[in-house]
């Protein structure tokens, strides 16, 4: 399996680099360069496996024999043995035909753990094999952050940085950044928005010399393996919804478009999905670009589900490769023209492929608020506040088939926004038991690239040092 770049200028490189890489040398994100599909008969297989088994199949054919099948196999069995519920990604049904998939229950409460911990073993085994070490950056608006701290804090191989925007993320999310102790991970809070630490973050890896330097590596959804461990859930909920004799259709709250496109993902290996329905919060540009044709920033908006205030979302660069007919250099147009003038237009033609797939839908802060009451009322299921943009939004698209909404987080996540919403606490599990309690290590940067490359290449050298003495 090989993997070519969105914008049609990086080297095509196997599994092993890939995974190492993060972004493309051309500022691209890497896709397969062919879609393995899985027949009729395997999808259906899925019905009665566990997760582990789904997660192999599902993966294997991505890694294309750069890693064996024994140890993959290992290193997924040993990722979702830290997840305490059987199913890893159980469904909990809240309305007729409609499911929420639950994915918070790794070891941070979101969805993020369910790759990171699997990307943290395959990086490990890699740099094993090449007797190397890595540095690993990651831009975070609250999840990502934390879910990769807990995957990679104590290795010995990687260094971690991550930047959270200061003050825009929850207490609970900021403490699983800035209280693991470890030595080899360093929390910085940037003043500015997600958008800003992302694109620091994508700066590094435009820089070749500092890239190389450092052996700069990256964990958000930019890097392929992210989505491939993400592909997984969307085969084992349909499956046990009878797929795939039954369509099913997905809705899911929407930030860096990750998450859904690992759902298209899905589609291309041949699970039947009718709708993929894309729900934003107030930061809305995905919706509005659906609608209209015109991706357009226009500043970020802080709200109740601030994991999703995001404005310029990567991953959309896959899709608009795919649904373009793979034309990088319609790509690096529209990439161009995001950068110089914070907008593009999409080609008539791929917005009209894409419309044949996906739906998309924004829940503003007070619809949200009532979709967690109302759903509360109803169910008694509590949702936390990105959960509610996606149940929200899914509402609005019930059809015949079965809907299954993302759980993208656990609700004691952001207790302050739930009591608001529905006057409920939301207690965190005994594994968090302390946390607000323990001391916090951070540091504070300002949102400009040299001030961050200054303070991640004089600590990376000092642990490769420390590493080689
Ligand atoms: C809780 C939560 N829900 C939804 C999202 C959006 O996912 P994606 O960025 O993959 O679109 C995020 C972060 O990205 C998140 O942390
Ligand atoms: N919501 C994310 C933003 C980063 O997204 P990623 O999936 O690209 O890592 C977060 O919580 O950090």
């Amino acid at each position: 399996m090989k993997y070519v770049s969105t914008r049609g200028e990086a080297p095509v490189l196997g599994f092993a680099d890939v995974l190492l890489a993060g972004l493309a040398a051309d500022g691209g994100l890497y896709v397969p360069e062919t879609w393995p599909t899985l027949s009729p008969e395997t999808i259906r297989g899925f019905a009665g496996a566990s997760y582990p088994e789904v997660a192999f199949a599902v993966m294997q054919p991505f890694v294309g024999g750069e890693i064996k099948d024994a140890d993959l196999k290992r290193m997924i069995a040993e990722s979702y043995a830290t997840f305490p519920h059987p199913a890893v990604a159980p469904l909990v049904q809240i309305g007729p035909r409609h499911f929420c998939l639950e994915l918070f229950h790794g070891p941070t409460l979101a969805f993020k753990d369910v790759a990171m911990q699997l990307i943290a073993r395959l990086m490990d085994h890699v740099l094993a094999e090449r007797g190397r070490r890595a540095t690993i950056v990651g831009a975070t608006s609250g999840d990502t952050g934390g879910a990769a701290i807990a995957a990679f804090a104590g290795r010995a191989r990687t260094d971690l940085f991550i930047l959270f925007p200061n003050g825009r993320v929850s207490p609970v999310q900021q403490r699983q950044m800035t209280t693991s102790g470890a030595d080899n991970v360093y929390a910085v809070a940037i003043d500015g928005t997600f958008d800003d630490a992302q694109g620091i973050v994508k700066g590094m890896f435009n820089d070749p010399r500092f890239r190389d330097r450092v052996a700069l590596s990256g964990v958000n959804s930019i890097n392929w393996a992210r989505i491939m461990a993400q592909i997984v859930y969307y085969f084992t909920s349909a499956a046990s919804l009878g797929s795939p004799e039954r369509e099913v259709s997905f809705t899911v709250p929407t930030g860096n478009f990750g998450d859904i496109f690992a759902g298209y993902a899905a589609t291309r290996m041949g699970l039947p999905v009718k709708r993929l329905v894309v729900a934003t919060n107030a930061n809305d540009i995905l919706a509005r670009c659906l609608d209209t044709g015109r991706y357009e920033t226009n500043g970020v908006e802080a709200t109740m589900s601030p994991s999703m205030d995001i404005q310029v979302s990567s991953n959309f660069e896959r899709l608009l490769f795919e649904a373009g007919g793979r034309d990088a250099a319609g790509v690096r147009r529209m990439m161009a023209s995001l950068w110089q003038s914070g907008g593009f237009t999409v080609p008539a033609e791929t917005l009209a492929s894409i419309r044949t797939l996906f739906a998309a839908g924004r829940s503003g802060e007070e619809d949200t608020a009532r979709t967690i009451r109302r759903i509360l009322d109803d169910t008694s299921y509590l949702l936390d506040p990105h959960t509610a943009v996606g149940v929200g939004v899914a509402e609005r698209h019930l059809g015949d088939e079965p809907m299954i909404t993302l759980s993208t987080a656990h609700p004691a996540k952001f207790p302050e926004a739930v009591k608001r919403a529905c006057g409920r606490d939301a207690s965190l599990p005994v594994s968090h038991e302390g946390l607000m309690e323990r001391a916090e290590q951070f540091d504070r940067l300002p949102a400009e690239l040299s001030a961050v490359q200054t303070y991640v290449l004089a600590r990376s050298q000092a642990a490769a040092k420390g590493a080689a003495a």
